[in-house]
C-alpha cells in the first residue's frame, strides 16, 4: 500500500466509484454523474475562499480537504488521477507564471 494519501485516496475511488450508493458517497456521486460532481467542487472551491477570508486554520484545512476528495472525484470521473497533474506540475517546473502569461500574449 501506498504511503502517500493522495494515492491511497484514488485507489479508494477508484474501488467505491462502482459500489453502493446507499452506503459509499463516492459511488453516490459517481451515480449522479460529472455535472453534478463538478458542481459540488464549484461549491467546495467557494467554502475554501470564503475559509481563506477568516482566520480559522482549522476551517480551511477542512475546506481545502474537501475541496481536493472532491478534485479527485472528478479527475476519476474523466479517468485521469493525481499523476496525469504531477506529470502536468513537472513539465511546467521552473517555467515562470509570468514569463508564460507574457509569451502568450506576444504569440
Ligand atoms: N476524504 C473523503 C471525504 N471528504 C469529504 N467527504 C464527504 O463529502 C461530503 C460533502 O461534504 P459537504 O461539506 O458538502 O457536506 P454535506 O454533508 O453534503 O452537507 P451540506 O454542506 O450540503 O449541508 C460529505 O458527506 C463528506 O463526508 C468525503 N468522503 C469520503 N472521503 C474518502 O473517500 C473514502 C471512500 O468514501 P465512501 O465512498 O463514502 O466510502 C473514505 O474512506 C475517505 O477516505
Amino acid at each position: 500500500m501506498s504511503d502517500d494519501i493522495l494515492d491511497r485516496l484514488v485507489a479508494r475511488i477508484t474501488l467505491n466509484r462502482n459500489g453502493d450508493p446507499a452506503t459509499s458517497y463516492v459511488a453516490r456521486m459517481t451515480a449522479k454523474g460529472r455535472a453534478k460532481i463538478a458542481q459540488k467542487l464549484g461549491e467546495e472551491a467557494v467554502e475554501t475562499v470564503i475559509a481563506a477570508m477568516g482566520d480559522d486554520r482549522g476551517e480551511l484545512i477542512g475546506e481545502a480537504s474537501d475541496l481536493v476528495f472532491h478534485l479527485a472525484l472528478l479527475l476519476a470521473d474523466a479517468g485521469l488521477s493525481f499523476d496525469d497533474i504531477r506529470t502536468e506540475l513537472a513539465r511546467r517546473e521552473g517555467i515562470s507564471g509570468l514569463a508564460e502569461k507574457a509569451s502568450r500574449k506576444a504569440g
